[in-house]
């Protein structure tokens, strides 16, 4: 697999068709993200940063604007190519974890799996190391109920992470958690990054989360507002 996991969003559109009316959400956004990054987005409730991630997962389409992960082109792909895409470069994260509550964290984490080539011993393997990772091995046969928050994120992780995506998308993933699990959560993201070169993208409200990205960035009203280090989207620029 290709290990160039920037993602570039250039002059992108995306509105919402409610009952009545179109709810603009971008009308303009550009956005680079190189690869290897760790970036944290942050802004108000409906802003648009689950609309971002969506869109940079290959999950939603732009009205308008090119969408590139890795220089390719998502956003013209058809269905079921974008579907194969998905599998094998992108891990979402999720605030609540999105776990089947009647698998166990194994079966949970066997899930993506089942869309790639690999075969059932392979699948075994892979879901083995990965609960390995984060810490899990001995809760293998565990259902999502038997487990604490920080323990289900941790399931959510290596399922995010059990087809070797280059990118992982962060959608509030500390945001169910007390302090301690979240900054276990956070830990295990940076290591995930600094360790094994995957491309971070995390949407939060929490500033201390914020703090262990490599930068930062505030949408506001459907656009960047200057922040961070090294200040890099151009779609809010006043
Ligand atoms: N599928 C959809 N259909 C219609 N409107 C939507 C849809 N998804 C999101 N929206 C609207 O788009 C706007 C942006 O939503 P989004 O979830 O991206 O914001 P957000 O910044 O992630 O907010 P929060 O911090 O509350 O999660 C909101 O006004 C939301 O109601």
């Amino acid at each position: 697999m290709e290990r160039d996991t920037s993602v570039n969003l250039q002059h992108v559109a995306k509105s919402y068709r409610t009952r009545r009316q179109g709810l603009p959400i971008f009308e303009d956004l550009t956005l680079d993200i190189p690869d290897g990054d760790f970036l944290a987005v942050m802004g108000p409730s409906g802003s648009g940063k689950s609309t971002m991630l969506n869109l940079i997962g290959g999950i939603d389409r732009p009205d308008r604007g090119e969408i590139r992960v890795g220089g390719q082109r998502i956003d013209t792909m058809g269905e079921a190519a974008l579907a194969r895409w998905r599998a094998g470069h992108v891990g979402f994260v999720f605030q609540f974890y999105n776990l089947m509550p009647m698998l166990t964290a194994a079966e949970n984490v066997e899930l993506p799996l089942l869309l790639t080539p690999l075969t059932r011993r392979q699948r075994r393997e892979r879901v083995a190391t990965v609960l390995d990772l984060v810490g899990l091995a001995e809760r293998a046969r565990h259902r999502p109920g038997e487990l604490s928050g920080g323990q289900m994120q941790r399931v959510g992780i290596a399922r995010a992470i059990a087809a070797d995506p280059c990118l992982l998308l962060c959608d509030e993933p500390t945001g169910d958690l007390d302090r301690q699990s979240a900054d276990d959560i956070l830990r295990m993201l940076g290591l995930l990054n600094a360790e094994l070169g995957k491309t971070i993208v995390m949407v939060t409200h929490d500033e201390a989360a914020a703090r262990a990205a490599r930068r930062v960035l505030r949408l506001d009203k459907g656009r960047f507002v200057a922040d961070g280090s090294r200040f890099v989207a151009d779609g809010g620029r006043p």
